[in-house]
């Protein structure tokens, strides 16, 4: 069963492509299909409105999907497809978790699943933001360009960003877009730089400079790398004279960035900016309702009115509190009541008591910042994309906690004392050296500790 749940976008695209299925009728008939489980040998495909047509989903794609089931999985099954009041009489096993469809191009593009206008609630704080950003899914190169959306840690911004490229993409599968940090675009200037041949800068450029959206996120890190503003001007200039979409994400509006080029600012600045504020109490509510939704998960409204009453200026801290809850009820297979709930979430929202900042946490933050797994945190894997952020890891939680440095190794992999050093000693020095890293090191602490 994980199999085909595992394997579900990969089926779906194997049909399209092996019987030629047009994007329309892709999208209209297949990718709203939803695996839903196996009892004995039969997979259940959930169709989820009548309204799609089950009788002729059922004539037309019952064998291309069963037979791209087989060669995929390696497994024969029967195939039944039902709708959703069906699918409540299936006793046996069925499949609890919604995966949501996750196509080849926008893991290509690094867009984040989870992030989607669907998912993105609407509030005062980011009306206009989502708008332009709906503005620019529909119409990109046209409406607003560059979009440049800013704002305070954890309010979404991110989220509005991939938003956009998932929406894109739906429409046309074929368009080429590149998300990525600033930290990421500067890593790759710097690289084609030092390898010192004219072919890796070349191929930097075409990858570039050939594509229809580009994203970049956390824009205010390119502030005092040089090559890298000169890189960036030069892309934008060539996208956008081309009528290709540009969206910048950043914690503050151009001219708040003192430090940088001016003809870097005004472009920044001429498109459309949004800003995002913090959520209102409703807002919050709303936000904490569909997570609960979304993790089938069981709390009362008077919990989520603590959680939305006393977190109010980031989201991703009223997400920690949910997971938190989630995590607990899990591991302790109990209900969560509000005396658990104050408990456990004390160290997150008790106002007066300064929140408590432990290596684990430091550890958590910076694994999300980079977008890498806890799992890569700690493992042996010294690629620079992973071990950067392990270092920034280790110098945090020299700087920012009491933990002795063997403790620090050991919670990072069981890495050496000597190991610890090295990598405190070398953020260290770029800290002081280099305008970049040291924003970027007071941003990732702002998300640690935002008070
Ligand atoms: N309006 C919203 N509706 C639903 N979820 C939201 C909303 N705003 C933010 N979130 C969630 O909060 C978390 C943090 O959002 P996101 O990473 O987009 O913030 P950000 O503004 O880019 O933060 P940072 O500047 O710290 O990177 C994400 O998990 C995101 O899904």
């Amino acid at each position: 069963m994980d199999q085909i749940l595992e394997k579900w976008d990969e089926i779906l695209m194997t049909v399209k492509t092996e019987h030629d299925i047009s994007d329309i009728a892709f999208n209209t008939f297949l990718r709203p299909l939803e695996f839903y489980g196996v009892t004995g040998n039969t997979a259940y495909i959930l169709v989820p409105s009548e309204q799609l047509g089950l009788s002729y989903i059922s004539k037309k794609y019952y064998l291309p999907l069963k037979v791209a089931i087989t060669e995929i999985t390696g497994t024969e099954y029967e195939i039944k497809f039902i709708l959703p009041e069906q699918a409540k009489s299936i006793a046996s096993s069925p499949n609890k978790q919604k995966k949501p469809f996750y196509s080849e191009a926008a893991s290509k593009s690094n867009l984040n699943s989870n992030y989607t206008f669907d998912t993105f609630v609407v509030g005062s704080n980011n009306r206009f933001a989502h708008s332009a950003s709906l503005a620019v899914a529909e119409s990109p190169g046209e409406a607003y360009n560059p979009l440049y959306i800013y704002g305070g840690p954890g309010l979404g911004k991110t989220h509005l960003m991939h938003s956009i490229g998932h929406f894109i993409l739906e429409r046309n599968p074929d368009a080429k877009i590149i998300c990525v940090t600033s930290e990421e675009f500067t890593n790759e200037v710097i690289e084609s730089i030092r390898s010192g041949n004219a072919a890796a800068m070349n191929k930097f450029r075409e990858k570039y400079r050939t594509i229809d959206v580009l994203m970049i996120d956390d824009v205010q890190f390119i502030i005092g790398k040089e090559s890298t503003q000169e890189e960036f001007f030069h892309t934008f200039n060539a996208l956008h004279s081309a009528g290709k979409q540009i969206i910048l994400t950043s914690d503050k509006p151009p001219k708040e960035m003192e430090t940088l080029e001016e003809r870097i600012r005004s472009r920044f600045e001429w498109g459309l900016m949004a800003d995002i504020g913090t959520p209102d109490y409703e807002t919050r509510m709303a936000i904490l309702r569909k997570k609960i939704e979304a993790d089938e998960m069981n709390l009362s409204d008077e919990i989520l009115n603590y959680i939305a009453t006393n977190i109010k200026s980031n989201i991703r801290e009223l997400e920690g509190a949910l997971n938190k809850l989630l995590a607990y009820s899990n591991l302790e297979k109990t209900d969560i009541t509000m005396e658990i709930a104050q408990k456990e979430l004390q160290n997150i929202i008790t106002p007066d008591k300064p929140k408590e900042i432990t290596p684990q946490l430091i550890i958590e933050v910076v694994s999300e910042h980079f977008q890498i797994s806890l799992d890569q945190m700690i493992s042996k894997n010294r690629s620079k994309d992973i071990a950067r952020p392990r270092q920034i890891a280790m110098y945090l939680c020299k700087n920012m906690t009491d933990t002795p440095l063997d403790s620090i190794g050991a919670l990072l992999g069981g890495r050496d004392h000597s190991t610890i050093i090295h990598g405190v000693q070398k953020i260290s020095d770029e800290y002081e050296s280099d305008e970049t890293t040291r924003s970027l090191i007071d941003t990732i602490k702002k998300k640690i500790n935002p008070n």
